[in-house]
């Protein structure tokens, strides 16, 4: 299996060229490696976010997706590579880039000694655009106690509330990790609206980490797998489900099937019999002969499928 995802890697992952001259793109990275101890959190990682995209970042437990995040904002320096968000160094970033990036961390611990809205009216001073209104309207929608202490507030209430402090600023980036983890299902679908809807009306440029295969499809228009530290894949969501498909190839034709289909991702037996093998090809490229092999029986794959087969 091992094999098959570094081909996949590579075949699938494209190096940003030239981060230097990408003003415009809100965040890229190329090359990305950080270490703990002996263990790679990041090996060799490369991303390139468009302006106006909602990229959905995917990966199980430990893939690596809060330190790519922590290092694309420059929150954290890698062992080598290089982030920038709108074409600087995001390790070198200033006063005038914060204010157009919204960040709600995994765990908002920042400023809690400090009651609900105290903590809000103190920020917002540093933004611009600073919604006041917005503000006082989703702490009452949201069912927030503005005269709380944060340190009281349950981790999916700090969590809203960091999501109201990243929006009220009204931000042309906005990077949630995780942001679905500590809230209920209807937390997490007013969430999910409010991400499409500022990336609708306003064009806000969305970076969000989940394990949640189904928020990712609910909202992203670009999808980002991540597995053991290493980029799997980075694809717009429509051209991923065209471009993977899933082949159930019967007994026979599977004890022919020696060596590796092109473009093969994954290869299983069936527990009814034969094999399931997963492909991927390139955009506009034809799918290989296999594919159209009498009895062998083509699958479209969710989105959820393929993560599993890929990460499983
Ligand atoms: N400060 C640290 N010291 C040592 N190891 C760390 C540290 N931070 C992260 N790691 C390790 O780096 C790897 C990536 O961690 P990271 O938090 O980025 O993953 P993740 O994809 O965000 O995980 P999760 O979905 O569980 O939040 C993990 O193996 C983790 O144990």
């Amino acid at each position: 299996m091992n094999a098959t995802i570094a081909d996949f890697h590579e075949a699938a992952v494209a190096a940003p060229a030239d981060l230097a001259g990408e003003a415009g793109i809100p965040l890229s990275a190329r090359a990305l490696e950080k270490h703990y101890g002996g263990h790679a959190a990041l090996d060799g990682v490369s991303l390139e976010l468009e302006p106006g995209a909602v990229l959905g970042l995917i990966g199980r437990n430990g893939a690596g997706k809060s330190t790519l995040i922590r290092t694309l904002l420059g929150l954290m320096e890698p062992d080598s590579g290089e982030a920038r968000i709108w074409g600087r160094p995001a390790l070198a970033m200033g006063d005038a880039v914060k204010q157009r990036l919204g960040y709600v961390p995994q765990q908002p611990e920042a400023l809690s000694w400090l009651k609900v809205a105290d903590m809000l009216d103190f920020v917002g001073r540093f933004y611009p655009k600073w919604d006041a209104g917005f503000v006082r309207s989703t702490l009452d929608r949201w069912e927030l106690p503005p005269n709380q202490l944060l340190a009281r507030l349950s981790p999916g209430e700090r969590q809203r509330v960091a999501i109201i402090r990243a929006l009220a600023s009204q931000p042309e980036l906005l990077v949630l990790d995780e942001p679905g983890a500590a809230l209920d299902p209807v937390a997490r679908r007013e969430l999910l609206r409010e991400i499409a809807t500022r990336a609708g009306e306003f064009g806000t440029t969305v970076l969000f980490s989940t394990h949640i295969v189904s928020d990712l499809e609910r909202v992203a228009s670009h999808v980002a797998f991540m597995h053991k530290g290493r980029m799997l894949l980075q694809s717009e969501l429509d051209s991923l489900k065209e471009r993977h498909l899933r082949l159930h190839v019967p007994d026979g034709a599977a004890d022919q099937l020696v060596g590796r289909v092109p473009g093969e991702v994954a290869r299983r037996p069936n527990p009814y019999g034969g094999l399931s093998v997963v492909l991927v090809r390139g955009e506009d490229e034809p799918w290989p002969a296999l594919a159209h092999a009498p009895g062998v029986r083509r699958e479209v794959l969710s989105l959820e499928d393929l993560f599993v087969e890929v990460a499983g």
